[in-house]
């Protein structure tokens, strides 16, 4: 674990250097709330309830015992006894009733605001554009989809109700107090107040420790799905990979915020728990209780309820800072939560339009990942169908951006791309999507069986229509080799088949699909000759008479394109077909060349 370890200074001197973290308003959270509002204000109002009903067994043993001193007669007593253990019995049994149904109701909002937050999630996320997927990952969709909303079910369905229920019971109890005697319900409040005063001052920078260590957290989070979703890597480069160090990074700082904040507030914390005893109130009761008494001034009986109730009302203010502190959590996730719910989705036409037939035109095209730099400063085209267009290039020309741009994984910044004469922008995206086929390099699998994973391509498409697609593909001889055929359940990887195989079964779902358009993404760059030889023949089958584009590398294999576009820096600067770009001697020529210089020698 060498190459992880990070050193404990430079992260606390970035830190110092960061900006102060700020906790997000209450708004965002009352928004999400809001479609449970009214069983949380059930949920609240049985726990204050419940809270109440919980002091009532106190109170009825103090007035027991200010009933037993004299100068009551022993006939009286009984009654008083009698009447306050049903009194205090009908309360404890009504705090469970109480507590039973809030949290019934609380767990039951919970799951309905759960529920509502992920189908909102679920929703907006299909509306997003694939690059903003691309670009954030998915530790981004991980945290908010688990560990958000895993603080708002703590929040709603634990501290709001611990927090009310404390806050109610230290109100009732001094209320209570109040009316026996109001001179020592002072002091128990002023004891209290101090108290709350010390917690403040031992949590004033609770905001800043939650905030560090809830961003501890997210990198934890997005370091650890970043790990799983490139684990093949990892293994392949042992330890040394980045995403270790930044996961090692993220652990440490979570443990240095930890740290900081536990030494920062040990003596206050330390302090105010020692404070916040039954003794401290039973010691401030005493010392000015015992000198009323004394001076005629306070009954014996009048100083019991202090003792009785007034003690246990500081056990009320840890739930009630804890709640607190899960209130905060809550925030922070419900501002992560809106900020994903505002992502701008893609745009949808109003008023989608249909294609007039499936040739593309690309007019004067332009398009900036970031708006400052063009990764495609001006690329004209026209795709017929029953054609092959292909894009070839060097590294970074912009290939892989042009197709990326078709299915409206990000949308142009200038000029316009048209399918059918109609504007990819005026379309629905169903429409759009379900006029092309896209073959790309990274080829994603299902965890699902191989019927299901070609049937992607056409979901109502029969068995015999997913084995036709197969035969097609020249895959269906490998699938029936594997132990339960087309029944055979793949992972991620698609375990089991070769690089080769899993590109002719990606190649099979296109098939099935029956697309007009095929847009092919160096298909067949990483394979060895046998699978190119069965992948080339798949294709063939593929783009029999649709609009073809294909983005190549090796340019032995788009010869036969009946164009070639030639992209430099985000421009075509030469197209034609092979023999006319070979004849012009320009970039086509040299890159030809390069590439077969060594077969020629
Ligand atoms: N997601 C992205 N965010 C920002 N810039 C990007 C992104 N993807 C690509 N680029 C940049 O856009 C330019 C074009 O990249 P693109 O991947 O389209 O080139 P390419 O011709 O397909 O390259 P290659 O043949 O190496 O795959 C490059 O400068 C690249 O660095």
């Amino acid at each position: 674990m060498g190459s992880v370890q990070i050193e404990e200074s430079s992260l606390s001197a970035g830190r110092q250097a960061s900006e102060k973290p700020r906790l997000p308003g209450l708004a965002p959270l009352a928004r999400l709330l809001r479609p449970v509002h009214r069983h949380l204000f059930i949920c609240a109002a049985l726990s204050a309830a419940a809270a109440g009903a919980g002091l009532v067994p106190y109170i009825a043993v103090a007035e027991l015992a200010r009933a037993v001193l004299p100068p009551n007669s022993p006939a009286s007593v009984a009654n008083v006894a009698w009447a306050s253990v049903g009194i205090g019995a009908a309360g404890a049994a009504l705090r469970l009733v109480l507590v039973f149904l809030s949290s019934r109701i609380g767990h039951y909002a919970d799951a309905e605001m759960l529920h509502h937050i992920r189908s909102r999630l679920i929703r907006h996320l299909g509306q997003l554009p694939l690059g903003w997927f691309r670009a954030r990952g998915s530790g981004a969709v991980k945290k908010a989809m688990t560990d958000d909303l895993e603080e708002m079910h703590q929040l709603i369905a634990h501290a709001l109700g611990e927090m009310i229920g404390a806050s109610v019971a230290i109100i009732a109890g001094l209320g209570y107090l109040a009316f026996v005697d109001w001179r020592m319900t002072v002091v128990t409040a002023a004891v209290l107040a101090s108290m709350c005063v010390f917690y403040r001052i031992a949590m004033r920078s609770m905001t800043h420790h939650i905030l560090r260590l809830i961003a501890a957290e997210e990198k934890i989070s997005a370091a650890s799905v970043e790990y799983a979703d490139g684990i093949s890597v990892v293994k392949a480069f042992g330890t040394s990979g980045k995403v270790l160090d930044r996961f090692a990074e993220a652990v440490l700082e979570y443990k240095l915020a930890m740290r900081d904040w536990v030494l920062e507030t040990r003596f206050s914390s330390a302090a105010s728990r020692l404070l916040a005893s039954e003794m401290t109130v039973l010691g401030a009761v005493m010392i000015v209780g015992l000198p009323l008494i004394a001076a005629g001034h306070l009954n014996t009986s009048s100083l019991l309820p202090f003792l009785i109730v007034g003690i246990g009302l500081p056990t009320s203010i840890t739930p009630a800072v804890q709640g607190s502190q899960g209130l905060r959590k809550g925030r922070v996730s419900a501002a992560h939560i809106e900020s994903l719910l505002s992502r701008a989705p893609l745009p949808e036409a109003d008023e989608p339009l249909r294609p007039h037939g499936h040739h593309i035109e690309f007019d004067e095209v332009r398009f900036s990942y970031d708006g400052k730099a063009d990764a495609i400063a001006e690329f004209s085209a026209i795709c017929e169908p029953g054609t092959v267009t292909a894009i070839v290039g060097p590294s970074g020309a912009g290939k892989t951006t042009i197709a990326s741009l078709l299915p409206r994984f990000y949308d142009v910044t200038g000029g316009a791309i048209r399918i059918g004469g109609v504007d990819l922008r005026s379309m629905d995206a169903a429409t759009l999507l379900s006029s092309m086929s896209l073959v790309f390099q990274d080829i994603v699998l299902l965890r699902d069986t191989v019927t299901e994973n070609i049937r992607i391509g056409r979901p109502n498409a029969s068995d015999k229509e997913v084995r036709a697609a197969a035969r097609a593909a020249r895959i269906e001889d490998v699938i029936e080799r594997l132990p339960q055929g087309f029944d055979t359940l793949l992972g991620a990887q698609g375990t089991g088949l070769s690089g080769g195989e899993r590109q002719r079964l990606t190649i099979a779902r296109a098939i099935l699909s029956r697309a007009p358009i095929v847009v092919l993404d160096e298909a067949t760059a990483s394979l060895d000759p046998d699978s190119e030889v069965a992948v080339q023949e798949a294709l063939a089958e593929l783009t029999r008479g649709k609009t073809v584009i294909v983005i190549a590398h090796r340019l032995h294999t788009v010869m036969g394109a009946d164009q070639i576009l030639v992209l430099d820096h985000g421009r075509v600067i030469e197209r034609g077909t092979h023999e006319a770009l070979l004849g012009k001697g320009g970039l086509y020529a040299r890159l030809w060349a390069a590439q077969h210089s060594g077969a020629q020698q």
